[in-house]
């Protein structure tokens, strides 16, 4: 077997690794080290190759070239079972759990080898390693009653129960959390490098790795393009340009409150009642208005309603008292209805729901973007083709060709296809989960200012969002989901980030 003459100790090392799909080579000549009791952070833009560098060490795709050492030899990590005997466990961003089982069933599917195993034991060490590390999951808790921070803190500890774990990759795990739970997590960071895990971290968040990277690397075009460690200085600035090239970071510029503009009700819901899938009561006693040519910012606690709120107002779900109207018309369920009043709808988790498999960019683009051409009896390619080509919505993100299929995007491309599909109809009304979930900083401001501009040619926007500056930034007016109810409308210029913190937590009574 080859040895590896370089210095020890690390954990893992690669030498030029390289992954072509077709003929993009999505990495090119990586050389990485992960160290024993060390975090390092990888930054990149979307498509960068990020992801695909984490799946070779994880063992999903095989490397076309290069070689990766561990314990001084050369190792084969692919498939994903080899790595983890070797001690490498990955935390994803769609995480693998399965709904309908308790977290101690899920834990138990991973980390042990049949059905015999002593349930008792189980319970207690996953009680041991989440108190150790703050990792509060409950083992008897369905999967499907938690939320998305929750469901994370399963996948940690799964990892951390695997036997032998040694290195863990954690593909940008705080995008689905709130700030509070991203605090606990980068404490729970430190705490698994002081017991000498090696951690791989992909993030767009320049802040999280300024806090707690021991080394960085930057990937851009498949490539490493910087490395520093920590006692080198890292700079915010330096990160940005590395991960950028020679485009610039353009500021987001919303022009002040125009008392001239338009305040008609685009949208508005009265006396609203929402329940749950399990029949629980969500949100009662709903007031809300979308002004037409406004943002309205929501802030809350994840799970507190923003899901089904969304879902309500593009048909996906009914309201159970009250009324929901579209410039004064009352509106029963039923997406295609909410599509024609002109809502456009941009989901929380856009991987999951809006992608088909199988179907290319220009495919989902028809599906709720660009009007339908008829030519015979079919569609008319070309013209999609050419408002594609065309849109400014799709060159200003960056959209990729628009023959590519979108299971083959990056996390942050998919989100790009879907916030372009969005735009592209100068909706009426538009409805937005995250929209700057998963996308590197150049993009997040490249959206957020085409937000404002949509809002200023007079379209409705309901922006839900867990990033308080985000929400500052670009909503007229803020409303808050806590305690089973909407609040508010507050003017941004009239609170700030902590008084809608607290209303989070403490409702009304705030
Ligand atoms: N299975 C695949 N088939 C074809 N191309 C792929 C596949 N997976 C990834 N790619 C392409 O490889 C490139 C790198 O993708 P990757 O997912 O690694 O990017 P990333 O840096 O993780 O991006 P993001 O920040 O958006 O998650 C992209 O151009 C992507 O479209």
């Amino acid at each position: 077997m080859a040895k590896d003459n370089g210095p020890i100790p690390y954990l893992l090392r690669t030498n030029g690794l390289t992954k072509r799909f077709g003929s993009l080579i999505a990495n090119r000549s990586i050389d990485l080290e992960v160290s024993p009791g060390s975090i390092h952070a990888i930054l990149g833009e979307n498509g960068a190759g990020k992801s695909t560098l984490m799946k070779m060490l994880y063992g999903v795709y095989e490397p076309d070239e290069g070689d990766i050492f561990m314990d001084g030899e050369r190792v084969a990590l692919h498939p994903p079972t080899k790595a983890r005997a070797r001690g490498i466990g990955m935390v994803f961003q769609d995480f693998r759990v399965v709904p309908a089982l308790t977290v101690l069933d899920n834990i138990a599917l991973a980390v042990e080898s049949g059905w015999r195993f002593n349930r008792k034991k189980l319970r207690q060490r996953i009680v041991d390693t989440s108190t150790k590390y703050g990792l509060a999951v409950d083992p008897d808790a369905y999967v499907w009653q938690l939320d998305l921070g929750q469901r994370q803190r399963l996948e940690i500890v799964k990892v951390l129960l695997a036997p032998g774990t040694r290195i863990i990759i954690f593909d940008e795990p705080t995008s689905v959390l709130v700030p509070q739970e991203v605090e606990s997590f980068l404490k729970m960071l430190d705490l698994l490098r002081k017991d000498g895990y090696g951690i791989l971290l992909i993030t767009h968040k320049i802040n999280e790795v300024l806090a707690c990277a021991d080394q960085v690397s930057v990937l851009r075009s498949g490539q490493i393009t910087y490395t520093a460690a920590r006692e080198d200085g890292l700079e915010g600035d330096t990160l940005i340009s590395a991960m950028m090239g020679d485009k610039s970071l353009k500021p987001v510029m919303k022009p002040g409150a125009d008392t001239a503009r338009d305040t008609e009700a685009a949208l508005q819901i009265s006396g609203g009642k929402i329940v749950g899938d399990h029949g629980e009561s969500v949100l009662t006693d709903l007031q809300l208005t979308l002004p037409k040519g406004q943002i309205v910012g929501v802030a809350g606690i994840s799970g507190s309603g923003q899901r089904e709120l969304a879902e309500v107002l593009f048909g996906l779900r009914k309201l159970t008292a009250g009324t929901l109207t579209i410039g004064g018309t009352e509106m029963k369920e039923g997406t295609k209805a909410f599509m024609e009043a002109g809502v456009s709808f941009v989901s929380e988790d856009p991987i999951k729901e809006s992608v088909i498999p199988g179907f290319s960019i220009m495919e989902h683009m028809v599906l709720d973007g660009i009007p339908l051409k008829p030519k015979g009896a079919g569609i008319d390619w070309k013209h999609i083709r050419s408002e594609l080509d065309s849109s400014v919505e799709a060159e200003a993100l960056a959209l990729a060709d628009g023959s590519r299929r979108a299971d083959t995007l990056s996390g942050g491309n998919v989100q790009r296809m879907v916030l372009t599909r969005a735009l592209i109809r100068k909706p009426e009304i538009l409805i937005i989960s995250y929209p700057s979930r998963g996308l590197d900083i150049g993009t997040t401001r490249t959206i957020q200012q085409h937000l404002i501009e949509l809002a200023e040619q007079g379209t409705a926007i309901l922006l839900f969002s867990e990033d308080l500056d985000e929400l500052f930034k670009l909503s007229d007016q803020l409303v808050v989901l806590s305690g089973k109810r909407l609040i508010g409308p507050y003017l941004p210029s009239e609170t700030d980030a902590a008084q809608i913190g607290y209303r989070m937590l403490k409702g009304e009574s705030a």
